[in-house]
């Protein structure tokens, strides 16, 4: 685990049957990712980011296409991905540390590894000091990076973020897009995000695949080459800002 695998995406089609009719929510999607890139997805509400996010992590396999992680088709969910929500789905009865102890319940690991992995990735996000603490004993900020914690203490090769600061208010959203930022750096795996915020895409992503609606296609994929650390003052983060905006107006 730990060493992100070539993602191919190719020629997937996705459709669900709403009131005994076919609805066509992807087509055609196709881009390879490879191992180590942050990729942001951006489009209009409803044009198939979160289904498209369903397919990768494994939690439905009906679809045309073909999804493949390191050459291996994805059969079900898989302890290599991990995937952070906009809710932060926490058990208000675990404490932080059992919370993001649960993402290791399926792992082969001793007692220790486990208990060490944890200790890392609250390091990690900064929330060594909250262990024992509850959800509702913490910010929206906090919870959401305790989420961040559960979706790496095992180590996956591939992050799957599905709008994750989308609850957030401005502020502590722009800080915890630095922090995804330094995680991801530090990690050095894949990640996938989701996003309605423009300029969390650009900001975060050495690409942005803009989606098109009905059925969601990709219309652009934009690629971003700012040195990091970025700034989001940085001109060439601004134009693309502007640029990807643009595409999603036209689309
Ligand atoms: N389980 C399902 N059964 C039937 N239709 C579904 C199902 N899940 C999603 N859809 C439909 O598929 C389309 C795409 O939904 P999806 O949630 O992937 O879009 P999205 O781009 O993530 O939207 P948003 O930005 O609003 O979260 C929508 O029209 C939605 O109503």
């Amino acid at each position: 685990m730990g060493s992100p695998g070539v993602i191919n995406i190719r020629d997937v089609s996705k459709k669900y049957v709403v009131k005994d009719k076919p609805l066509e929510v992807l087509r055609g999607i196709g881009l390879t990712i490879h191992p180590g890139e942050f990729i942001s997805v951006v489009g209009t509400s409803g044009c198939g980011k979160s289904t498209l996010l369903r397919l990768l992590v494994g939690l439905d396999g009906d679809y045309e296409g073909d999804i493949l992680v390191g050459g291996a088709r994805v059969e079900g969910t898989s302890l290599d991905r991990g995937i952070v929500f906009q809710e932060h789905r926490l058990f208000p009865w675990l404490t932080i540390e059992q919370n993001v102890a649960l993402g290791l319940e399926s792992s082969a690991w001793t007692q220790a590894d486990k208990a060490r992995a944890v200790d890392e990735h609250l390091e990690l996000v900064g929330l060594s000091a909250f262990k024992r603490a509850y959800p509702h004993q913490l910010s929206g900020g906090m919870a959401q990076r305790a989420a961040i914690a559960r979706g790496l203490v095992n180590r996956p090769g591939i992050l799957l973020l599905d709008e994750p600061f989308g609850a957030l208010d401005a502020l502590t959203r722009a800080k915890l897009q630095q922090e995804l930022q330094r995680i991801w750096q530090e990690e050095q795996i894949t990640m996938i995000l989701v996003t309605h915020d423009v300029e969390e895409a650009v900001f975060l992503g050495d690409r942005v695949v803009v989606l098109e609606p009905r059925p969601g296609r990709i219309k652009r994929v934009v690629p971003v080459s700012a040195p990091r650390p970025r700034s989001r003052t940085d001109h060439e983060i601004k134009a693309l800002v502007d640029e990807v905006r643009g595409y999603l107006l036209e689309a």
